[in-house]
């Protein structure tokens, strides 16, 4: 009892010592030796309950300090208490954590089967698979009493019986190729279905509402290789994405590949196993309690041994997805980079990333290698059983031939059943992390815009920052009728919210007028523009448009050139069929108004397919968005212009600017040229400070000349 006290007392006197990382003295007696190694369980539940904690911190970049301080000092206090309080058993996570797995795999799969565009196919088809299952295993079972009655005939030399059961069984092995084929391919074409559904779901989330550039943005602002918040996931933290790419053609097709795949398995071995238990059962019911016993074992040891394969195989997804990025950027960038001869660090770049890689591949090889080690034991050992047990009773004339030959088929099939999350172990961990993974995706797509402001961050105006912009637009949401753009009290935030960026900029732009917005580089220009495009919606204030998304065009300073012909990317993004009714010789004509005039003859037609982006000229790129403003379907009336001439000469600039004039188009450029000033009625001026002033062109001209240098 004094042992037990002293321990008690030892060991939380030795828990506090380790909160504060002071190792004890050393430990001469037995009581030292278990307190010792009560400590050392208290350090691994610590680390436990604090890895992950400091984990999402820094993934929710929720300033990681306080909170985590906060935590030791409460650990410190009160140790035992926080080891209750805060370490669930191991098995209670392990259950916790199949049971969020459960439900992120029924997320994903359940609309499949209920959506109404697709649920009658996919119903039809997977009842076809799962009947074609069903008849797959009654093969088996026929086969086994086919074989046991031709083992039988053969035993007892009787060759009229003899001759029909062969008869039967050559029927039986002519049928079966046809069936199993027939079954392999209603599979795989419910798995195509699935993942055509599937990736037009998430595809379609990752278009609506301009998605996957508020996706993009997460990942430039630096969670990319943060990875997906896999099994852990806090609920509340806006989720990082990497390689949403992989996630799309990879991720879905390996999901509905294995998802079918084990779920087939699965059924296949649930009715297989029901039937050749009971066959089992009446011939030696000894060796189906042995297999069960067996099977639980073998099953329990299994997850053991690869309980970190998940977490690793997720990894892997994400560096190998991380390693591939790394090598389509320097396709990208290559011109760039053969300028600034950055091979070497490019190379060392890619080199990291296949590290990563190829060390996380590693310890992944371990651990499927001792996988493997166990499975291939429980797989081998057992072997031996039905041999000792049945053959004896064989020997003793209990059971003929047939009946022993069908006590080891089944034996077989009962093993191979009991035994599927020993022999699949490998890959269902591959699958979980693309469950994981998949399910990261879709619950980003759900996600709002913008995340709460606990998890955001704080910027300069709590209350700001975390409010959106209201962009209206049409005609009739206009203060007045000849007002084509107006700004109410504008503010405007980077999107972590840090940075106040513009402050309650009014603004109005009437019918024809051209105004220009100037200011230093990184002020926040092309930002006050995103937020009138709605891409950017963190802040305050109103944006009113009267043109409707297909009367306004927005040009970039490297316009977007997309994959495709030439005629695709003059009317971009107008598509369709009805691009081939405008004449080539239209095209013709607004190409030499836009001083492209000899582009078609050059590249060989309109429908000719290259990367234009590699082959032509910033300045021939910035004259093919001029002509795809003359190319569009609706009257532009707006036309919001970022540096968007910053390639081209004066006098093309000039062209481009009457252009507009001439199709009285309202103009809200953005630049710092002086030969701009000339081409605009008014200018705002950006400060600093989130300040502004609206002035004329001479008032601004000395500012413009001196930012010019
Ligand atoms: N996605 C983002 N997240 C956070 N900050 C951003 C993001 N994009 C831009 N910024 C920051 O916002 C500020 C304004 O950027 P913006 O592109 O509007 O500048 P600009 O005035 O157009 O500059 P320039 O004349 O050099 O093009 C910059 O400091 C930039 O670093």
């Amino acid at each position: 009892m004094a042992f037990v006290t002293a321990l008690g007392k030892r060991s939380g006197a030795l828990s506090r010592s380790f909160a504060h990382r002071q190792l004890p003295p050393v430990c001469g007696d037995v009581g030292h030796a278990a307190s010792a190694w009560v400590g050392r369980r208290w350090l691994r539940a610590r680390q436990r309950v604090h890895a992950p904690w400091m984990e999402r911190c820094r993934r929710a970049q929720l300033h990681p300090q306080p909170s985590c301080r906060q935590l030791q000092a409460s650990t410190a206090a009160n140790t035992d208490g926080m080891l209750q309080q805060r370490t669930p058993n191991v098995w209670q996570q392990r259950v916790a954590r199949a049971a969020a797995l459960m439900r992120r795999l029924a997320a994903l799969s359940v609309p499949f089967w209920t959506e109404p565009d697709v649920r009658r196919s996919a119903w039809l088809w997977t009842l076809g698979t799962l009947l074609l299952a069903f008849a797959t295993t009654l093969y088996a079972v026929s086969l086994s009493f086919v074989q046991r009655f031709f083992w039988n005939a053969l035993n007892a030399k009787d060759v009229p019986k003899y001759r029909n059961f062969l008869l039967v069984y050559v029927s039986a092995l002519v049928l079966g190729p046809p069936l199993l084929t027939l079954f392999e391919w209603v599979k795989q074409r419910t798995v195509l279905l699935w993942r055509r559904f599937l990736t037009e779901r998430l595809l379609g989330g990752y278009f609506a509402d301009k998605r996957y550039y508020e996706i993009g943005n997460r990942i430039a602002m630096g969670s990319l290789g943060g990875g997906g918040g896999g099994a852990g996931t806090a609920a509340a933290t806006p989720l990082t994405l990497d390689n949403v790419d992989q996630r799309i053609s990879e991720d879905i097709r390996s999901f509905t590949d294995k998802a079918m795949g084990f779920g087939c398995t699965a059924v296949v071995a649930f009715f297989d196993l029901l039937l050749f238990s009971v066959i089992l059962y009446r011939i030696q019911s000894q060796l189906f309690y042995i297999l069960v016993v067996y099977a639980t074992l073998g099953t329990s040891i299994t997850l053991w041994i690869g309980r970190d394969l998940v977490r690793r195989n997720t990894q892997q997804l994400r560096l190998e997805a991380d390693f591939r990025y790394s090598l389509v950027r320097v396709r990208e960038n290559a011109e760039s980079i053969a300028f600034y001869s950055g091979e070497e660090q490019e190379k060392a770049e890619v080199i990291r990333r296949f590290r990563g890689a190829y060390d996380n591949m590693l310890g992944l090889l371990g651990l499927q290698r001792n996988v493997q080690f166990a499975t291939t034991w429980y797989r081998f050992l057992i072997q031996v059983v039905p041999a000792v047990v049945v053959s004896e009773r064989y020997f003793s004339g209990q059971i003929p031939l047939g009946a022993l030959s069908q006590a080891f088929f089944s034996y077989n099939h009962v093993l191979n059943d009991l035994s599927l999350v020993v022999h699949e172990f490998v890959n269902l961990s591959a699958f979980a992390a693309a469950v994981n993974r998949l399910h990261d995706f879709q619950s980003a797509l759900g996600e709002p815009v913008i995340p709460s402001k606990a998890a955001g961050g704080g910027g300069d105006d709590g209350a700001a920052a975390g409010s959106r912009i209201l962009v209206r637009i049409g005609a009739a949401t206009m203060p007045s009728a000849n007002d084509v753009l107006v700004l109410d009290k504008l503010s405007v935030y980077t999107p972590n919210g840090r940075r106040l960026l513009v402050n309650q900029l009014d603004l109005l732009i009437s019918n024809g007028m051209r105004v220009l917005v100037a200011g230093e580089s990184g002020i926040g220009k092309s930002s006050t523009i995103r937020a009138i495009a709605g891409l950017w919606k963190r802040g305050s204030g109103a944006v009113y448009r009267r043109a409707s998304p297909e009367h306004t065009l927005f040009i970039s300073q490297r316009p977007y050139l997309a994959l495709g012909t030439l005629r695709q990317n003059l009317f971009y993004p107008r598509h369709g069929h009805d691009l081939q009714h405008v004449s080539d010789e239209t095209v013709r004509e607004v190409l030499r108004k836009v001083n492209l005039p000899d582009l078609l003859d050059r590249l060989g037609g309109l429908d000719v397919e290259c990367d234009f982006a590699a082959i032509l000229s910033l300045g021939e790129q910035q004259r093919l968005a001029f002509a795809r403003l003359l190319l569009q379907p609706k009257r532009i009336e707006l036309a919001i212009l970022d540096e968007s001439t910053s390639g081209l000469d004066v006098d093309n600039e000039r062209r481009m600017y009457r252009l507009l004039k001439e199709m009285n188009v309202t103009v809200l450029s953005v630049g710092n040229r002086p030969t701009l000033l000339q081409h605009h009625e008014r200018v705002c001026r950006l400060m600093r400070d989130g300040t502004w002033r609206v002035e004329d062109p001479d008032q601004a001209l000395d500012y413009v000349l001196g930012q010019a240098g």
